[in-house]
C-alpha cells in the first residue's frame, strides 16, 4: 500500500529522523535538517507486515527562488573591470564589481548615462570598447580572452537597448543557424529544418508571437515592443546561462510588459542567471531580482535588495546615499 502525501521540506533536506505512526494510520513525522523551503511530493510506502516503512521522497525541479546563493555555484564573476571607448579612449568603466551565482536575478539601475549599457557591451565584447583592467570570469573561464561569438556560443546572452536589424536573414534561419552553432558546441547532433521549426513553435507560444515573425527578416521593420519580444524568443531558443537584458522593458505596453517577463520567468531555471538593466521598479514587481545594484559614474555603488528600487521609484536617486 502507498500512501502520497504534500509536506513542505527543503529539496536538499536530509531526513536525521523519521517516524510513523502504526501502520494502520497515515500519520508520519519528519525531521529535516536545514530551512523549510519549498514544497516536495513524498510517497509513503508501508506494508501491513513490515515492521519499517521505505520512504522515497521525489525532489522538485529546483526553481531560482530555492537556491542559496552562498552554496551554489558563481556563473559570472566581475572584478574591478575598466573599460575605456574605443576610438577616444574616454573611460567610461571605472572599476565594476559584480558576482552572479546559478538562480540568481539581478538588476542594474542607475542614471542617464552611468555606465549600465556600457558594462553590459563590455561583458559581450562589443567592439566599440576596450577593457583596460580588471578581470570577467565566466563559468571558469577568462571571459575577456573570448571573441564575442565564443561568448555567445559559451552561454553568454544579451538582448540589446536597441535591437539590431540584420536585413537579408530571415527569423528562422538566423535562429536555425545560432541554435546549430551551439549544438555544435555542446557536442550535440545539428537539427534540421523541420526540427527547428517544432522547437521554436513551443517557445513562440512563451513570447505570444506570430509564427509569420519567423519569415521576416531579423528586426526588419519590427516595431520596438516587437523588437524585444524577437530578443526573448532569442533567448528562449538559444538558452543561455547567463542572461544580460538591457532595457526589455523599453518601448512594451502593458500587457506586453506582462508576456514578455513571463517569458523570462518561464527561462529562469536554478542552473541560469539574469542580469536587466532597466530604469523601473515595474518590471521588477514582474521578474523578481535577489540583488538591485546601483551604477553611478562607472561603477556600481551600492546593492541591495528590491527596497533599493522601490525607494529609488518614489523618492529618486538623491535618497540612495552611500
Ligand atoms: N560608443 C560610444 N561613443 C561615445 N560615447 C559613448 C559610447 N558608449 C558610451 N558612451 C558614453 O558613455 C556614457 C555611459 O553610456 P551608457 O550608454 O553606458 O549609459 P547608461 O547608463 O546605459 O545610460 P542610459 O540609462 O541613458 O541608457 C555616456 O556618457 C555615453 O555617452
Amino acid at each position: 500500500m502507498a500512501t502520497s502525501l504534500q509536506c513542505q521540506v527543503p529539496c536538499t533536506a536530509r531526513f536525521s529522523s523519521f517516524k510513523t505512526a502504526p501502520s494502520n494510520s497515515r500519520s508520519i513525522t519528519l525531521t529535516a535538517l536545514g530551512r523549510l523551503t519549498s514544497s516536495c511530493h513524498i510517497n509513503y510506502h508501508h506494508q501491513p507486515l513490515m515492521t519499517k516503512a521505505s520512504l522515497s521522497v521525489e525532489l522538485p525541479t529546483t526553481s531560482a527562488k530555492d537556491i542559496d546563493s552562498d552554496s551554489s555555484k558563481i556563473l559570472l564573476e566581475v572584478k574591478d573591470l575598466t573599460a575605456v571607448i574605443a576610438e577616444t579612449k574616454q573611460q567610461i568603466l571605472k572599476g565594476v564589481n559584480l558576482v552572479m551565482r546559478e538562480g540568481e536575478v539581478h538588476a542594474v539601475m542607475g542614471k542617464n548615462g552611468s555606465g549600465k549599457s556600457t558594462f553590459s557591451k563590455v561583458l559581450v565584447g562589443h567592439p566599440d570598447y576596450e577593457v583596460t583592467g580588471g578581470t570577467v570570469i565566466f563559468k571558469g573561464e577568462n571571459l575577456l580572452d573570448m571573441s564575442p561569438e565564443e561568448r555567445s556560443l559559451a552561454g553568454l546572452f544579451m538582448s540589446f537597448q536597441s535591437p539590431v536589424e540584420i536585413p537579408g536573414v530571415s527569423n528562422i534561419d538566423f535562429l536555425h543557424m545560432a541554435y546549430n552553432a551551439r549544438q555544435q558546441k555542446l557536442g550535440r547532433p545539428e537539427v534540421d529544418p523541420f526540427q527547428i521549426y517544432q522547437i521554436i513553435g513551443q517557445k513562440l507560444e512563451l513570447v505570444k508571437m506570430d509564427s509569420n515573425f519567423l519569415n521576416r527578416n531579423v528586426n526588419e521593420g519590427f516595431s520596438g515592443g516587437e523588437k524585444k519580444r524577437n530578443e526573448i524568443l532569442q533567448l528562449a531558443v538559444l538558452g543561455a546561462e547567463v542572461a544580460i537584458l538591457d532595457e526589455i522593458d523599453s518601448g512594451l505596453d502593458v500587457d506586453a510588459l506582462q508576456d514578455v517577463a513571463k517569458a523570462i520567468n518561464g527561462l529562469l531555471t536554478a542552473h541560469n542567471s539574469v542580469l536587466m538593466v532597466t530604469h523601473y521598479q515595474r518590471l521588477l514587481d514582474y521578474i523578481k531580482p535577489k540583488y538591485v545594484h546601483i551604477m553611478e559614474d562607472g561603477r556600481i555603488i551600492k546593492t541591495g535588495d528590491v527596497s533599493i528600487a522601490k525607494l529609488l521609484d518614489k523618492e529618486g536617486y538623491k535618497a540612495i546615499a552611500l
